[in-house]
């Protein structure tokens, strides 16, 4: 925890980051689009696109894992802007929770306000099978229960208060209007709501642990997701989330099956165009206060 402390970022890195990135495109996003594992196509579907290799984004950090490409891409989505992030950054990857959030500051820094995450997640619960997309109604943070929080160390009130709400941190009107286009593009019996546990990975769990889990209401477990909500949320971003199911949790010593990364991969390729669907409906539907797309001045 106290190594975590001392990689604090100032404000002042992260609106160096958001600085260079407003020099280096005309867009001015409304939305942010974390990608999950093998759903990195969301981005493909924005028009006019700026992209940059995380490499190349001063004070970006870099992503390592399979299935996540490392790429912020810029551009319009029915009417919208937005950002997508084509791979995330995940603790066990030896990042510090402030890096792993990192994005999100720097979002909201270029006028962002609505940030929608997407993740790859085993499920706890019965009800939900392989290529099932769940919407995130709560979250348990394990790692945040035990001191792990990016909002640890000196509380910046430039982005919000030392000890903000999550009680309401996934947006009610956006997970109805979700629901509802479910329904309008018949694939209402693929979704339902849940609860997502983060853990912090990088092993899948043990038969008792997701036993365990299961006890305790959680109905999806991954390995992201909860600092980046916890810290849109502290500085006042709309959150959206969804997990899509790409595998059961083992929790029978009797199943003899077992889960492993590429699995997860290939149910995000399965599954893409019908996340690419819904996210697409949400953000066209979503209704935004600020109008500012495009920077002319650049
Ligand atoms: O949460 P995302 O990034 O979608 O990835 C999930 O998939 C990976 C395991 O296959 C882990 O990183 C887990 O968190
Ligand atoms: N911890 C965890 N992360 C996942 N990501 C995708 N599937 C899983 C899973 O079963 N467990």
């Amino acid at each position: 925890i106290s190594s975590s402390l001392s990689l604090v970022r100032s404000h002042d890195e992260y609106q160096k980051t958001a600085d260079w990135l407003m020099s280096q495109t005309r867009h001015r996003p409304q939305v942010a689009i974390i990608c999950g594992s093998g759903l990195g196509m969301l981005a493909d579907t924005l028009k006019c696109q700026d992209s940059f290799a995380y490499s190349d984004i001063p004070g970006f950090p870099q992503s390592t894992v399979q299935g996540h490409a490392g790429r912020l891409v810029f551009g319009e989505l029915k009417g919208k802007t937005c950002v997508c992030m084509q791979g995330r950054f995940h603790m066990y990857e030896g990042h510090s929770l402030c890096k792993t959030t990192f994005p999100v500051r720097v979002f909201k820094l270029l006028g962002v306000e609505t940030l929608i995450v997407t993740n790859a997640a085993g499920s706890l619960a019965d009800s939900l099978q392989p290529g099932d997309i769940m919407i995130i109604k709560d979250h348990v943070n394990f790692p945040g229960l035990v001191g792990l929080n990016p909002l640890s160390g000196p509380n910046d009130d430039k982005f919000g208060p030392r000890f903000p709400a999550m009680s309401g941190c996934y947006d009610k009107g956006l997970r109805c209007l979700a629901l509802d286009i479910a329904k309008q593009l018949g694939v209402a019996s693929l979704m339902q709501e849940g609860v997502y546990a983060m853990v912090g990975g990088p092993n899948f769990e043990t038969i008792a642990e997701a036993r365990l889990l299961h006890r305790l209401g959680v109905d999806a477990v991954g390995m992201s997701t909860a600092p980046e909500v916890v810290v849109a949320t502290h500085c006042g971003l709309r959150v959206f989330g969804l997990s899509l199911i790409t595998n059961k949790v083992v929790k029978s010593y009797e199943d003899s099956e077992s889960v492993n990364h590429e699995g997860v991969l290939e149910v995000g390729r399965l599954r893409s165009h019908t996340v690419q669907q819904l996210v697409t409906e949400l953000i066209s539907r979503m209704e935004i206060n600020n109008n500012n797309t495009i920077n002319t001045a650049v």
